[in-house]
């Protein structure tokens, strides 16, 4: 339903010259949204436009390819001499190189920026379209060179401070010498290990990285191998199943053999190694630029302020909290506030034990194992928090969920949805919306779930209840999630179904609302799903 509730936004006539008129309308406002964009940074794309709007020939042309190089030259020499002014290190791949960019002030971080993006234009110029198109489905080979290199631990048998031949590196690893040095050749075209002299293997700073960082190394595995076979498999989930809402039938299913048998996260629950890999590929994902989760806690950097909430001592709930990392950096900065972590039987188990060595923080929060499949046990909360549950599932499950909260609410209580909020096509930085439109399609791929718009958002909370009153959508500086709010008035819905009874309504109606809300046939009982959903997370 979510899917068709997207399609419908595109295409709302169900003729077909009206879904083609709708895709031209569709076509153009691309086309005038690229233009905008074009003048806004005040590029020429090539042509000179006199008053008039005619074209002048005589003008100096400007190619495309030489408005992104001297952009490119201009953004890398501000960058560098930042990094001189500072006494940095320049940025290096070098062995000993800084893994991590320091905090940059905000210019100097766009233009770092505009260098990732516009290099990555000029190259797609530099091959030309056909050739792009050619070689870009290849790029499916980078990533098994690099899940085959962490997958045999290559990089803690390469010495850190002087290269190992081939040969010696082979006797250490279960995989051949041909096999081993043509896996490891393509992840030197990455900047992964470097081959100094034939046949001699050394480190670079990346390859280090997946030496070093046991998040990394799990966050390469699970992408590598459980991410990469799911993807490999959309197409014959697609196929057999278009709709792709179930949670038993996405591309996961069809790779791992368990169509209509188990979700993702029951499959990883059976196998310690694999749900430890991916709780600390997700630790990773966290730490990750644009993710940290200071983008919610500090109100200064554009968190969301609980000043209020605090005051009056209230409660927060964090729903599918995993260790309560969130509710821990919360409860440092707010000293009277109470929080309950929920999540599944096995992760509220695994959590440390005290979940702070601060006893002021510790006291305050509860761990509490809940399945949000089921009805909501903290009742009369002030916050509700959803950080990285909502995308997990397709429409019908995500209603669920909020509906679930239903019966605990109070008035005035609010409902925070953390996740990615997808803008229209174009307006994020190429960079972001490369990532959050990957990461729309990983969740199709395990899940059969998906990133959301604001606009579907607004529908979701529509669909589990009308007294949910979307408060709309904000997002910090340099931070990829969004803070999604909703708040219960419970007392608009009575106030309008009065309203309502002095209209006549006919028998059996149903709202597109309450329609949307129910699972698909082919959905398993989201409940059943939850009980054996359980990674083992870090
Ligand atoms: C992607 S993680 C997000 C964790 C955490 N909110 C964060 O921001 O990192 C999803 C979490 O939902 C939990 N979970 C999955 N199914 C659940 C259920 N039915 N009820 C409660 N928690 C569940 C998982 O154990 C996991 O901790």
């Amino acid at each position: 339903m979510g899917k068709l509730h997207r399609l419908s936004s595109f295409f709302s006539s169900s003729s077909l010259s009206s879904d083609n008129e709708a895709k031209k309308n569709n076509r153009r406002s691309l086309a005038a949204f690229s233009t905008s964009l074009r003048s806004k940074d005040g590029l020429t794309n090539g042509s000179s436009v006199k008053s008039d709007g005619k074209t002048d020939a005589t003008a100096p042309q400007t190619s495309r390819m030489v408005e992104l190089a001297q952009q490119i030259s201009k953004a890398t020499e501000m960058v560098d001499n930042y990094f001189q002014s500072q006494g940095l290190p320049a940025p290096s791949f070098d062995v000993d190189a800084p893994l991590d960019y320091p905090q940059l002030p905000e210019d100097i971080q766009k233009a770092r920026l505009d260098i990732i993006c516009l290099t990555k234009e000029l190259n797609r110029l530099a091959h030309g379209p056909r050739e792009s198109v050619r070689w870009g489905i290849w790029e499916f080979l980078d990533v098994l060179s690099l899940a085959a290199v962490n997958h045999y631990g290559i990089a803690k048998h390469v010495p850190i401070d002087s290269p190992i031949s081939l040969a010696e590196l082979q006797t250490k690893t279960t995989l051949d010498p041909v096999n081993l040095a043509r896996l490891l050749r393509v992840a030197m075209t990455n900047g992964i290990f470097a081959e100094p002299t034939p046949g001699f293997i050394a480190h670079t700073a990346a390859s280090r990285v997946l030496r070093d960082d046991e998040a990394m190394q799990s966050w390469i595995g699970f992408n590598g191998e459980d991410l990469f076979a799911a993807a490999a498999h959309v197409l014959p989930a697609l196929e057999a199943h278009p709709e792709a809402t179930s949670l038993t039938r996405a591309g996961f299913q069809f790779a791992f053999n368990t169509v209509d048998r188990e979700p993702m996260f029951a499959t990883f629950g059976k196998d310690p190694m694999r749900a430890k890999r991916f709780g600390r590929a997700m630790v990773s994902l966290t730490g990750g630029e644009g993710y940290e989760p200071s983008y919610f806690v500090d109100v200064e950097k554009g968190g969301y302020d609980l000043r209020d909430v605090d005051e009056k001592e209230g409660t927060f709930v964090d729903v599918g909290g995993s260790h309560g990392f969130i509710c821990v950096d919360l409860a440092k900065r707010y000293k009277k506030m109470r929080f309950v972590v929920q999540d599944l039987p096995k992760m509220i188990d695994s959590a440390p034990k005290p979940i702070s060595e601060d006893p002021q923080v510790a006291e305050r929060i509860t761990l509490q194992p809940h399945d949000f499949f089921t009805e909501q046990v903290v009742k009369d909360a002030d916050v509700y928090y959803f950080r990285w549950i909502i995308h997990n599932y397709s429409t019908p499950y995500a209603v669920k969920i909020l509906k679930n909260l239903v019966p605990a609410l109070k008035p005035g209580a609010r409902i925070i949805i953390n996740d990615h909020c997808l803008r229209e096509p174009g307006q994020e930085n190429p960079w972001d919306e490369r990532v959050m439109r990957r990461m729309d399609v990983v969740m199709l791929a395990l899940l059969n779930a998906q990133e959301r718009t604001e606009e579907e958002f607004k529908a979701l909370f529509a669909a589990a209840h009308e007294g949910f009153v979307f408060q709309g959508v904000r997002r910090a500086k340099g931070c990829r999630m969004s803070i999604i709010e909703a708040v219960w008035q419970p007392d608009k819905v009575e106030k309008k179904e009065e309203e309502e009874e002095e209209t006549v309504v006919p028998e059996n109606t149903t709202t597109a609302a309450a329609a949307e809300a129910e699972p698909k046939a082919d959905a398993p009982a989201p409940a059943a799903d939850a009980e054996a959903s359980q990674p083992e997370t870090a």
